[in-house]
């Protein structure tokens, strides 16, 4: 569990102060996977960095399985830190030592014992698919490679958080794809609860349960995955999940609302999980004197869940038009009907 309660941060530097954090305030619970999305500069890696107090936050507190991590010292900041494992856009991987040794790296510093060390290295090798690779050093590794190393040494001491801080911001789509799996596998497989920081949509898509956006230091809207997809209330919410989610109005559409005609209406029906546009269009046709025909589909997945949109025409005589909106209103389905100002 990692809980911010009013943090804020400032950097102070020569000439200003810049403040990174502004009192946020943002619960992961234990054993979910949560994600923090914002544009450059928004405070992202000062916010994930003071979970682990790399970053010292000026104001608030920062609560990590159940203790301030801020109150404690000495051997208990140590021992609580060994409790959070993190991995890096770039990997941080140490250029002169051999896999087996990066991963061994935090058991070292405990001086645990080298059968031990064995043991454990070749188990979180193995839970990484790169049983093969202990003897080769970093240079030899593909990104994808080093990230699935970063990930093994920062499981090592067996933590119950993990920090993802633009992990797979320096990975092409599909290794993207290759290493969240992974972390889906360590939240599950070991219930590690994991905070991830990025700039894409598709990797809160992908993985997470809940998210926050950020921006100029503070949350701005937090919530579901599933919510903030399909109910995204500030604009740079709205664009983020654009960047995923293709909401605008296609130029065939476009070109059939500019030729306007009263016997055309267009709608756009939403729908998330099992709830679907499909049983909706027969039943127009059937109970109406109405053609339906399907526009333009946008689906996309949210996890396991289906979510989109089928924008349709229904074409008949203005009052057959009226009875079959109102019919569609009383539906339990987001429905809204396509205008061109829309
Ligand atoms: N050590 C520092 N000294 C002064 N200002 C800093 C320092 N670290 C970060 N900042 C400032 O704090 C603000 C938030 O930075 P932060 O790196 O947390 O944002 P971010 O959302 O992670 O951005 P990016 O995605 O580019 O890393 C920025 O205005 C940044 O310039």
């Amino acid at each position: 569990m990692i809980e911010f309660k009013g943090v804020s941060k400032v950097f102070k530097t020569k000439d200003r102060e810049v403040k990174a954090l502004d009192d946020v305030t943002f619960r992961v619970e234990k054993g979910q996977i949560a994600g923090v999305i914002g544009f450059s500069g928004a405070g992202k890696s000062t916010l994930i960095r003071s979970v682990n107090l790399l970053e010292r936050p000026t104001d608030g507190d920062v609560i990590v399985n159940g203790q301030s991590i801020m109150s404690l010292k000495g051997s208990q900041l140590q021992k609580a830190k060994r409790d959070i494992g993190m991995i890096f856009q770039h990997f941080n991987l140490l250029q002169s030592k051999t896999v087996f040794e990066n991963v061994a790296v935090p058991l070292r510093l405990v001086r645990t014992p080298q059968a031990e060390v064995k043991k454990r290295v070749a188990e979180l090798l193995e839970f990484v698919g790169l049983s093969d690779k202990a003897d080769s050093y970093p240079e030899q590794l593909s990104g994808g490679q080093k990230q699935r190393i970063g990930i093994a040494r920062a499981l090592a001491s067996n933590p119950a958080v993990l920090l993802c801080d633009e992990a797979t911001s320096a990975l092409d789509p599909e290794t993207t794809s290759a290493i969240l799996q992974l972390l889906k596998r360590v939240n599950t497989e070991f219930n590690v609860t994991i905070l991830i920081i990025t700039h894409e949509m598709g990797v809160i898509r992908e993985i997470c349960d809940k998210v926050a956006v950020m921006e100029s230091g503070r949350i701005i809207e937090e919530g579901t995955v599933l919510d903030v997809f399909s109910k995204p209330q500030h604009q740079t919410t709205k664009n983020f999940v654009r960047s995923v989610v293709n909401d605008q109005i296609p130029a065939s559409v476009r070109r059939i609302l500019e030729q306007g005609s009263e016997k055309t209406r267009i709608y756009k029906i939403e729908f998330i999980g099992e709830s679907s546009g499909k049983p909706l269009l027969s039943e127009l046709v059937r109970k109406f004197d109405v053609d339906v025909n399907v526009l333009f589909g946008n689906i996309t997945e949210i996890q396991d869940t289906p979510f989109g949109s089928l924008t349709v025409e229904v074409q008949g005589e203005p009052e057959s038009l009226e009875a079959a909106f109102q019919f569609i209103l009383d539906k339990d389905l987001l429905v809204s009907e396509v205008k061109l100002d829309a």
